[in-house]
């Protein structure tokens, strides 16, 4: 499985404050990213440091297997993009909007957009600039899957949608990345669209990659265990991901639940209690 995003000890401070750690992890093609992490965790400041929006201090960021996406015009196409906050031209209606980005992409597929515009049920008539958050999501949402993209890199990207919509978009998603050598990163507080959707899990914490595995092998192997301070002894320093003490007993986050001594009860793991423990935000 080539890698469409390769990202490898990116490094990046606004003034005093790193905001990103050493920060490598790759989006395989076929893979689904779900990227998780608190607000203000570092996201946003990966995705654009990808997209080379900001600087990065030091690391290297391979798209397609290149470096300086800025230099490589052609590859921007094979990029759909999908920020929070929206950036198409407001003044414009989706008619409009489908008549300019057959100019501004060389393979845009206009019948894409028309059947997306359709199921997401977008008027084709009113000015973007009115549209409700949900509907801007669902139209940048359009846009980034109907210009032949190989890579999706999408921020927040459900968020705001209402359940139905959600439904129509995660099956979009799932769509695309059957094609042959497409892949998708996102960023998402939605818990159960990552836990539907993603086939690997990176979680970020204050700027630091604190999981990067797929999404099966932690559903399989991965586990909760409560212990006494010698039964933390007795554990396989190499299995354990994280921990966290509550009184006299400490919480670990095990990576195979196989290797645990005989006697220790393995606690089996829901999407939200992981995200929330590699988060540090219980
Ligand atoms: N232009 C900037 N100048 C200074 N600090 C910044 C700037 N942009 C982001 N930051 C800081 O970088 C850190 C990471 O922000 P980022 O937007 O990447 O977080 P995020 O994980 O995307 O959060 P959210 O889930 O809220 O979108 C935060 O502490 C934020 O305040």
């Amino acid at each position: 499985m080539s890698n469409l995003l390769e990202i490898k000890n990116l490094r990046k401070s606004y003034g005093d404050k790193v905001v990103l750690q050493d920060v490598s992890f790759n989006v395989p093609s076929g893979a689904i990213v779900g990227f998780i992490g608190n607000n203000g965790a570092g996201k946003s400041t990966t995705f654009k440091a990808v997209l080379e929006l900001i600087h990065k201090e030091s690391g290297t960021v391979k798209l397609f297997g290149k470096e300086n996406l800025n230099k490589e015009v052609k590859l921007k196409e094979k990029i759909g993009v999908v920020f929070d906050a929206i950036n198409l031209p407001s003044n414009l209606t989706i008619k409009q909007l489908g008549k300019v980005f057959v100019k501004v992409f060389d393979s845009w597929d206009q019948n894409e957009f028309e059947r997306l515009v359709d199921i997401f049920a977008l008027p084709r008539n009113k000015k973007v600039g009115s549209f409700s958050r949900g509907m801007s999501m669902k139209i940048s949402i359009a846009v980034a899957l109907s210009h032949n993209a190989q890579l999706l890199i999408l921020d927040e990207a459900t968020g705001g949608l209402d359940p139905s919509s959600r439904e129509m978009v995660l099956d979009e998603l799932g769509n695309f990345v059957k094609k042959d050598g497409c892949g998708i990163v996102l960023s998402s507080h939605i818990m159960s669209d990552i836990e539907r959707i993603a086939t690997h899990l990176v979680i970020i914490n204050e700027g630091k990659i604190t999981l990067n595995e797929e999404k099966d092998k932690v559903f399989e192997k991965y586990a909760f265990v409560d212990l006494d301070n010698d039964q933390l002894t007795l554990l396989n320093q190499d299995i354990i991901i994280a921990q966290r003490k509550h009184g006299a007993l400490f919480t670990v986050l095990v990576s195979d639940k196989e290797k645990l001594p005989s006697g220790i009860v393995a606690q089996t793991i829901t999407m939200e209690e992981i995200s929330v423990f590699l988060t540090g935000s219980e």
